[in-house]
């Protein structure tokens, strides 16, 4: 069975109180196997939900970090501290990083470095705007933030390394990607992959459609032949419809 990743982005959302509540519902029904959950929090709640994930099936995440380990970066987080905290995994380049705080091609790749560096797993997000998709731009872009992304990593890292495909157009909006247009864009990216690597480990590489999945459509999205799971926004912010959709990778 294939391995498959669901992880919930929280974005901006939740108090402390509600983050707690939240894994006490979900831990006990997290099913393990070959479905990875992952929780991407806020950075103030990661201490506490990495404490109450420990033994469970359910991985910490957070949403961003700064790629040096320490200095003068007034409110920034590094990978050291994030590791030093029992976190597992980073979201790193998501749509909204790269449009509100200047987050770079260039960023991405550097994050993703110090990612590896610190024994941390990187989700990296890459998608192209409503206005590249209809210019027939999309693999252009997609594929060249993958290979920006992945620059100067090894075979080894690159394995490891989780894609998130999201289309811009497709976020928060209610808009999902046709499943056959989201696993054509996620297969063109696993090409990209093998021409910068090896058939062998692209075919390895974890990658997941993001934008509009909730539980009536992932069934569809994950029976497509190159996705392997899902980055979720807004249906992830609820305990039953995060379960429900890790629930799905199990089938
Ligand atoms: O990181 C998650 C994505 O931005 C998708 O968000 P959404 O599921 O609310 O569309």
């Amino acid at each position: 069975m294939r391995k498959v990743i669901i992880a919930g982005n929280w974005k901006m959302n939740k108090t402390l109180a509600e983050a707690s509540d939240f894994m006490d519902a979900v831990i006990p029904k997290a099913p393990g196997g070959n479905t990875e959950a992952i929780v991407c929090a806020p950075f103030v709640h990661l201490p506490a939900l990495v404490e109450k994930a420990k033994g469970s099936n359910v991985k910490v995440a957070a949403q961003n970090m700064h790629f040096e380990e320490s200095g003068a970066y007034t409110g920034e987080v590094s990978p050291t501290m994030l590791t030093d905290i029992g976190v597992t995994h980073v979201v790193i380049g998501h749509s909204e990083r790269r449009e509100y705080y200047a987050e770079t091609d260039e960023s991405v790749n550097q994050k993703t470095k110090a990612a590896f560096a610190h024994g941390l797993t990187p989700i990296v997000c890459v998608g192209e705007t409503l206005e590249q998709r209809e210019a027939n731009e999309t693999m252009d872009v997609v594929g060249g933030q993958v290979k920006k992304a992945l620059a100067g990593l090894s075979d080894e890292q690159v394995t490891q390394t989780i894609i998130a495909y999201e289309p811009i157009w497709a976020i928060g909006t209610g808009k999902t990607a046709s499943s056959e247009d989201a696993n054509e864009v996620c297969a063109k990216t696993r090409k990209v992959i093998a021409e910068i690597t090896s058939g062998d480990i692209a075919d390895q590489v974890v990658i997941q459609y993001g934008g509009s999945v909730k539980p009536a459509n992932i069934d569809e999205l994950l029976s497509q032949s190159d996705i392997d799971g899902a980055l979720v926004g807004g249906a992830s912010l609820e305990p039953e419809s995060f379960v429900q959709l890790v629930e799905a990778g199990t089938k």
